[in-house]
């Protein structure tokens, strides 16, 4: 711990602390508690003075966290936690992170502005927040119409009134544009796989919960891009948590979308089965109050084009056999064989580009949208060319991978691995000495695969650049080895990731070089950078790690790195063994060419366990192909049996 705060954030001194008290028989828990307050409580203390609030600020924190664990905090001798209503902002972290999220004059200058069809909306929704009466909107309107701007009206409305107001969409895009937003299934904790049965993953002490209760205005924006089984899971939560059979437990629930825009994914479905996954077909929508927008507020200066589009969107423009509609000629630059039709497009949106090139306005309002991302290199260089001036080329990889590192990980043994980053090509598999140790201890060289990222378009070595979330849990991996190095038991192992482990959804690389077979692998860009340095690619075998406590499924690669070749036989008695955890049954593991064990393509789930006692149990799925899309990625903790 005293280590760790050195370079640690709070956040994740709290997990570590927790993370200590439900895997280590520590024996001083009080003590360790007593010193390491001040730094565990550092980021609260900014808005908290109070020495006694910030205790149970963190306490609530460490609660949930060994909570998710499946341990009681009362059980560790810790000072009281004091059981309140909720009442007082302080007494959980996320009632108080919300209400840090205040309302700003510019958001409520927009109620002045809000059309017609927008202002019937915004009543009869901001009547039901101000008496607190259940109901569920949808606000349906086509892109443009205004949907976005009724929402931050409502959000700062309700957060000027000193109410709770939760914003969040389907995609992470949509959630940045709203104040304080966030990924609906984040914000809910809405389990990956859904069932009709599915609850989310938030206890009912948990901070998330007490929030939800609080909250006066629920916003969901792109909910015609969920599952509704989604949906209906946070009305079953809500109703739970609320102890009221309302819908989603009596609050106000604001939905937003577009159905003739993006619909939910089902994989391979057809259009009954993708339709039959929407909100449309669910119980909730015959409930629901819906809030018209028409008025195209985007396309005002050309409403031609917004009917038309309207049309489409409805369906009720002419079709050509099933699918297609006919452009009009005066939208549509003609294709020619001799790419004059690339120059004409670029004219088109650029005109007079030479004059305008320095102007941020003029830029940053046209774009050419593109479906390959050869066709945007390709119309990129067109572009470049045009410009006025000089070129340069100028890489990013110092600047950017320092200074992530520093906001995170402040590590003072970085010119090795700054090294290793700026010449891949030495260092494309860059042994280092791992942990010396016998019996239950590790014993081998630790191997450090260092994926990158590509630049644009790479021309040399140097234009490739290692991510610096790669560095970053590269060097937390490497500190992990270290601890075990001096002496730490393998069994150890999960206890020692989950802290290390950072939040953030994209987490790159962590290469473990376990005794006995395989190495962990928390991966995202290895394929591609294997793929690049033409090496061929580890033979892998991943895991979806479901942490059974909150029902929340992780990503856990596990690998054989070059030179280490794990036995197929042994590979195949771990998943044979292990049937009984599988997600859905389907066992197998084919040879790659190198003669090392692959797991079968495609979907299907895998459990294994290393035969070593207190290795991490996963669930593993053998994903894509090697050198394809990357993996998901991996988050918070591992799973021990
Ligand atoms: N009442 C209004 N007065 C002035 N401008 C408005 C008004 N309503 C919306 N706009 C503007 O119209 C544009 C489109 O609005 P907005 O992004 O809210 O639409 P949307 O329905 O959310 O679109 P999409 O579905 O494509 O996300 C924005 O530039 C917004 O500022």
């Amino acid at each position: 711990m005293t280590e760790a705060a050195t370079f640690k954030m709070p956040y994740a001194l709290r997990r570590l602390f927790a993370t200590i008290l439900v895997f280590y028989e520590a024996t001083e828990i009080r003590k360790l508690w007593d010193k390491h307050l001040p730094s565990m409580s550092e980021d609260y203390r900014r808005d908290q003075p109070n020495e006694a609030a910030l205790e149970q600020m963190v306490l609530r924190d460490i609660r949930d966290l060994v909570l998710s664990m499946g341990k009681d905090i009362r059980s560790y001798g810790l000072p009281d936690l004091v059981e309140t209503d909720g009442s007082y902002e302080a007494d959980y972290r996320e009632v108080y992170d919300e209400r840090q999220v205040t309302a700003d004059q510019e958001h409520l200058d927009l109620i002045d502005c809000l059309n017609s069809e927008q202002l019937v909306g915004f009543n009869d929704i901001m009547d039901h927040v101000r008496n607190q009466k259940s109901q569920t909107f949808f606000v349906d309107g086509p892109g443009g119409t205004g949907k976005t701007y009724l929402y931050k009206a409502l959000l700062a409305k309700v957060r000027h009134m000193g109410l709770i107001a939760i914003a969040t969409a389907t995609s992470g895009i949509a959630a940045s544009i709203m104040h304080g937003g966030r990924i609906a299934h984040s914000r809910f904790k809405i389990p990956i796989k859904l069932t009709d049965y599915s609850m989310c993953g938030f206890t009912k002490q948990s901070g998330t919960a007490e929030v939800l209760k609080q909250a006066s205005l629920i916003i969901w924006d792109e909910v015609a891009m969920t599952k509704r089984q989604a949906v209906e899971t946070l009305d079953r939560s809500l109703q739970d948590i609320m102890g009221c059979p309302l819908p989603f437990g009596g609050k106000v629930v604001v939905f937003g979308g577009d159905f003739r825009q993006v619909l939910p994914v089902v994989t391979r479905g057809t259009r009954a089965q993708i339709t039959d996954a929407t909100l449309l077909r669910s119980y909730i929508w015959e409930n629901i109050r819906k809030i018209l927008l028409t008025r195209n507020m985007r396309a005002q200066a050309d409403p031609w084009f917004s009917e038309y589009l309207l049309r489409i969107g409805n369906g009720t423009e002419d079709t050509i056999g099933d699918d297609y509609v006919r452009l009009p000629d005066d939208i549509v630059i003609n294709y020619t064989e001799d790419g004059k039709a690339i120059n004409k497009l670029i004219e088109d949106v650029f005109p007079s580009l030479h004059a305008n090139a320095t102007s941020r306005e003029y830029m940053s309002t046209r774009a050419i949208l593109s479906t390959k991302n050869e066709h945007v290199d390709n119309l990129n260089d067109k572009m470049i060319s045009r410009f006025p001036g000089e070129e340069k080329i100028i890489s990013d990889e110092e600047s950017s991978v320092i200074s992530d590192i520093d906001e995170d990980f402040t590590y003072n043994q970085t010119s090795e691995h700054m090294l290793a980053a700026q010449n891949p090509e030495l260092t494309q598999t860059s042994g280092m000495e791992g942990p010396e140790t016998e019996g239950d201890k590790l014993s081998t060289p630790v191997q450090i695969q260092i994926p990158m990222r590509r630049h644009n378009k790479p021309k040399r070595a140097q234009d490739y650049v290692v991510a610096p979330e790669v560095i970053n849990a590269i060097l937390r991996c490497i500190q992990v080895l270290d601890s075990l190095g001096s002496g730490m038991h393998r069994k150890d192992l999960a206890a020692m990731m989950e802290p290390i482990i950072p939040t953030e959804p994209f987490i790159q690389t962590q290469v473990y070089d376990l005794a006995n077979g395989g190495d962990l692998i928390f991966e995202r860009d290895l394929f591609a950078l294997t793929e690049f340095i033409g090496r061929s690619p580890p033979v892998f075998y991943g895991g979806q790690i479901a942490d059974q406590a909150n029902g929340q499924l992780q990503w856990l690669i596990m690998a054989n790195l070059p030179g280490k070749p794990e036995s197929p036989m042994f590979a195949d008695s771990i998943l044979r063994d292990n049937t009984g955890w599988m997600d859905s049954p389907m066992l197998g593991s084919s040879r790659s060419s190198a003669g090392k064990t692959r797991l079968l393509k495609g979907n299907a789930a895998h459990f294994a366990r290393h035969s070593s006692v207190g290795l991490p149990s996963a669930y593993h799925r053998a994903e894509a192909p090697c050198g394809s899309p990357r993996l998901h990625a991996v988050r918070d903790s591992v799973c021990t049996r």
